[in-house]
């Protein structure tokens, strides 16, 4: 049990100014020392709150190409909002466990926070696996569970409604029967240009020097030799005889040589594997074809996809997915428009909207559309198609950091182990790409093919694993300085109070070499400015919904809780420690720093209080 020992009040948190020095003068070797923040209705904190100044900027002349979600202002179909597949039957279980047990954590965490490491070695970066053919069964979808998968991600460009909801049945399933914690993410199409599907073949080779012809044709079964069908209408009436079309990021190349009406006649030039629905870009003479020199000025509207991406997130909604990523964002606008539309159809659970970069118009507005979404994705397979290729490690960084400092979670996408498609071991080259998005602190990566059908999917998701934990403790070992400080983001007096307490948590559970941070949040807002701040020990999030945990389970060392909250930040505490200590998930010794947004009746009588305590278990 916790000890309990007399709290220090500090009214005015700007006079807090060395908290490590006010942390090592409370004799923490016998118990707790308070450090309690208290925002007195109506006083003005004073300070510097000037948001980060703008980044990324434009890369070299390529901008733009396809094109992202077309606002709509109605809903394009008629959905029956019924209670998603098993979301009962999870709920039934979280309830359940929290109420027999007190808490909720995924089953595969509390292992790993209970074994040899101890959870000072729990890993930090968080990983998320297409789901496809190699590992959409439920076995296989349990073997990624148990290797540390914490978010499956749907892609809409490929397969049925009825497959994607079966995938979402068994991620429901799991968690209901086997306690993971399994979030789900759709990844719309995005309305790009691509490929239709290949007649039923799996893949076809296009060989150097061969001739192909795209077409807006349609075809029902097998497709004639050497054609491929395209999904936008205007396609023969845009390409010019000599534009180069690149396929799949530049995967496979053509050279356009002559139209005859809905055709259009290429010749390759970089031979290479052609998978269904493959994405298509056009460059004309160096340069990526803006929308603007394409013939039409909109292509959305031509594109036969246009609204598809609508009836996916139509489906997404309905199925209470976690979160949704929209492909080719070109402006915040569109991500704005989603939230809304998602806010109006899901109110009682809130959807994260993940902006995925990989358009060349993105990166003019970045830091705009990272501010309006909930997170952000580095799109690197088609951003490496409309970037040149040498620019994108630094696009890369440049992304994890305008997130950081705006405090939304990132994911590094793409091509992170792709020879694992084939092979059962990573080159080195790519474990050291893995190495590099983890030494950058990225909140999660991402395995596309690897995952959803290659050979060695669990393997890949092992080699992520394996590459995160080992790069996580060099790092920690390695950077015992002191880190920059982090720009100031909230406006407001409440929002810079959390803001200030979290900092400083993280200051005090650093300098002390806390053995986690206990964090009580009932949006998960404080639990993402602790995780903000990178912190050397794991996050322990406690929080009373469902919706928030699994959302939560984004972020960069937070390890969610489900817990009924307690009156009070006191009782909460004592609770929850109790419980982890029961279940063998803290021990004796254990240095805690906890933090709470949680309103508790103030003792000073007046405004809501929040605190840092520092626990020592007994
Ligand atoms: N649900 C699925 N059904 C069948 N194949 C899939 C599915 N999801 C992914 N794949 C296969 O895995 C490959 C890589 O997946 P990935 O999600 O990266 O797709 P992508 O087509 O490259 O598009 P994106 O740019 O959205 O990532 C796809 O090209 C496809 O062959
Ligand atoms: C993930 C994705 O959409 C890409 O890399 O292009
Ligand atoms: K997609
Ligand atoms: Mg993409």
């Amino acid at each position: 049990m916790a000890n309990t020992l007399p709290v220090y009040d500090v009214r005015c948190a700007w006079q807090v100014t060395d908290v490590s020095a006010f942390a090592d003068r409370g004799g923490l070797s016998n118990g707790r020392v308070g450090l309690r923040l208290c925002n007195l209705g109506g006083s003005k904190l004073r300070g510097n709150s000037s948001l980060v100044s703008r980044s990324g900027g434009r890369n070299g002349a390529c901008v733009g190409g396809s094109r992202a979600l077309t606002p709509i202002t109605k809903s394009v179909l008629k959905t029956e909002y019924e209670t998603p597949a098993g979301v009962e039957a999870d709920v039934t279980r979280l309830e359940r466990a929290v109420t027999e047990r007190g808490f909720e954590v995924d089953s595969r965490i509390e292992e790993e926070l209970k074994g040899e490491g101890g959870f000072r070695n729990v890993r930090r970066t968080k990983l998320i696996a297409t789901i496809g053919p190699s590992c959409c069964s439920y076995e296989q979808m349990e073997a990624l569970a148990s290797s540390g998968v914490n978010i499956a991600r749907l892609n809409m460009c490929h397969g049925t409604h009825e497959w994607h909801r079966q995938v979402i049945k068994n991620c429901r399933r799991l968690n209901a029967e086997k306690g993971y914690g399994i979030v789900v993410m759709i990844d719309t199409e995005g309305s790009e240009i691509h490929m239709g599907d290949l007649g039923g073949v799996s893949s076809a080779k296009a060989e150097d020097g061969e001739e192909w012809c795209f077409t807006i044709r349609k075809f029902n079964g097998p497709l004639p030799a050497y054609t491929l069908p395209v999904n936008y209408e205007g396609f023969a009436e845009d390409v010019q005889v000599g534009d180069e079309l690149v396929v799949d990021g530049g995967m496979v190349r053509f050279e356009v040589l002559e139209k005859v009406g809905p055709d259009v006649k290429c010749k390759c030039t970089d031979p290479g594997i052609l998978l269904p629905c493959a994405n298509l870009n056009l460059w004309r003479d160096g340069y990526l074809v803006r929308e603007k020199n394409v013939t039409l000025p909109t292509i959305s509207s031509k594109l036969a996809n246009g609204l598809q991406d609508w009836v996916d997130i139509d489906f997404g909604i309905s199925e209470g997915v976690d979160f949704i990523a929209v492909s080719f964002v070109k402006s915040p606008d569109v991500i704005k428009h989603l939230k809304s539309y998602v806010a109006a159809r899901s109110p009682d659970r809130s959807i994260g909207v993940i902006a995925k970069i990989e358009d060349a118009n993105s990166l003019r507005c970045l830091d705009d559309i990272i501010r309006v979404s909930d997170g952000v994705m580095v799109a690197r397979g088609d951003l490496g198609a409309q970037i040149p290729l040498e620019q994108v490690p630094s696009v890369q960084e440049a992304i994890i950091d305008a997130c950081r400092k705006l405090n939304r979670p990132v994911i590094v996408a793409s091509q992170l182990l792709e020879s694992m498609i084939e092979y059962p071991t990573p080159t080195r080259a790519e474990v050291a790409d893995v190495s590099n998005a983890v030494r950058q602190q990225a909140d999660a990566l991402m395995l596309s093919g690897e995952s959803a059908m290659g050979l060695h999917p669990q393997k890949a998701v092992e080699v992520l694993r394996g590459v995160s934990v080992r790069m996580e403790h060099w790092s920690r070992e390695e950077s015992h300085h002191e880190k920059p400080p982090l720009p100031e983001i909230s406006t407001s007096d409440t929002g810079r109070t959390s803001e200030q307490i979290c900092n400083s948590a993280t200051q005090i559970a650093n300098k002390l070499g806390a053995d986690a941070i206990l964090v009580y949040t009932r949006r998960g807002y404080m639990a993402s400015l602790i995780s903000r701040n990178r912190p050397d020990c794991p996050i322990f999030a406690f929080t009373e919904s469902r919706n928030v945990m699994r959302c939560m389970d984004l972020q960069w060392g937070v390890v969610p809780f489900q817990f009924a909250f307690r009156k009070d930040l006191e009782s909460n505490l004592l609770q929850s420690l109790a419980l982890l200590k029961a279940h063998c998930m803290v021990r004796s010794g254990n240095l805690v720093v906890a933090v709470s947004d949680v309103s508790s009746a103030s003792q000073s009588g007046t405004g809501v209080l929040q605190s840092i305590q520092v626990h020592v278990l007994s």
